[in-house]
């Protein structure tokens, strides 16, 4: 089932909260909405759901407009962050539940079986008659998916479902996540902050700022081609220094990077740490070594240039450097935004 937002509004007392968001989900993608605290994406997702109703603009759930329908019939399925399940019934009872209480009646071995299929689905067989509080946070979270999809929702719509889950959990339960996606085909709206997990999960990505897209493209066209230093800066770890441009050229130490369009003048360069590296000497942007950190996956070099600025960059472990050292930051990749 599609999803279509057409100029979707909300507003919160005089605050506007979501401000003329138009998006597509198409049917059986995985699309996640990503931006930082208060950007808007729960209520999005609340509207969708039917829990929120929009000021304006209008919802389609494929060819009918969804935006006055009640949750209940709008056959959705959510989880979300602190959707608690039942703490007095069991994992079985807990899945059951949406079918028990559904307008389409079911027998109880229907009940029985699509609920022990559920859980093999989510990989919990053998669990069902446990209580929530004697499972893990990341089982119950599965069993709140299993809830969810209990009733054969159109949508699945997830907000923050493994927020708080620890690292390593949360990368099980995504890739698990992503392989029940393509095993049922559900359209799903996934909202995070996470960057990392919009781009490991969602087919495409969908960035929010002050209740606007800023940007929307597979994770890949939004990590090559970030439309603004927002999205450099919020996609993950980077630099901005200064540097001048003179006839399409920009200047930065004895380096030079192609800035076509750029007019004459200062211009902000964004560099990735894994986009730099460290040599003794050469083109790029003198500098001393601050600190070095080691990582599991290389070496942290936390450097400061003849002008000052602080530059961090990610070198491969066998590199030979120590604090004091003297050396030249070399580039290999570069975004320019006009001067902020
Ligand atoms: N019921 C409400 N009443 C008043 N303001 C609200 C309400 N719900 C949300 N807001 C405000 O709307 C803005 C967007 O909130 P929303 O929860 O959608 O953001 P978010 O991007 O999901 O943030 P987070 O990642 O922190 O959950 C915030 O400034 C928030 O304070």
């Amino acid at each position: 089932m599609k999803i279509r937002l057409d100029s979707v509004e909300k507003s919160f007392d005089s605050f506007r909260a979501v401000r003329g968001v138009s998006l597509e989900v198409e049917s059986g993608e995985l699309v996640a909405l990503l931006g930082p605290s208060g950007s808007g994406k729960t209520t999005i997702l609340r509207m969708v759901a039917g829990l929120e109703y929009a000021d304006g603009g209008s919802i389609h759930f494929g060819s009918v407009d969804a935006t006055d329908i009640p949750v209940r019939d709008r056959g959705v399925g959510f989880v979300f962050q602190h959707y608690a399940l039942f703490p007095h019934m069991t994992v079985d009872e807990n899945i059951a539940f949406g079918m028990k209480v559904s307008k389409q009646k079911r027998s109880k071995a229907q009940i029985d079986a699509r609920v022990a299929d559920l859980l093999r689905l989510v990989k919990l067989d053998g669990l069902g008659s446990r209580f929530p509080a004697q499972i893990s946070g990341g089982q119950r979270q599965r069993v709140a998916l299993a809830r969810a999809l209990a009733v054969d929702p159109k949508v699945l719509l997830l907000d923050e479902p493994f927020g708080a889950l620890d690292t390593n959990v949360r990368r099980d339960l995504r890739r698990w996540l992503r392989e029940i996606h393509q095993e049922l085909g559900i359209t799903t709206l996934f909202v995070t902050h996470d960057q990392e997990e919009a781009l490991d999960l969602a087919d495409r990505v969908v960035i929010l700022n002050d209740g606007q897209i800023v940007q929307e493209g597979t994770p890949e066209e939004v990590c090559r081609q970030p439309s603004s230093a927002f999205v450099m800066k919020f996609l993950g770890d980077t630099n901005k220094l200064k540097a001048m441009v003179t006839s399409g050229v920009a200047a930065i130490g004895n380096a030079r990077i192609e800035a076509p369009g750029f007019p004459d003048g200062a211009v902000d360069v964004f560099l990735r740490p894994a986009d730099l590296d460290w040599a003794n000497e050469g083109e790029g942007i003198s500098a001393t070594v601050a600190r070095v950190i080691d990582k599991p996956s290389g070496r942290r070099i936390l450097a400061v240039t003849e002008s000052g600025e602080a530059v961090e960059l990610d070198v491969a472990p066998e590199t030979v450097v120590t604090a004091q050292q003297r050396g030249v930051v070399t580039i290999e990749r570069a975004r320019l935004f006009a001067s902020a």
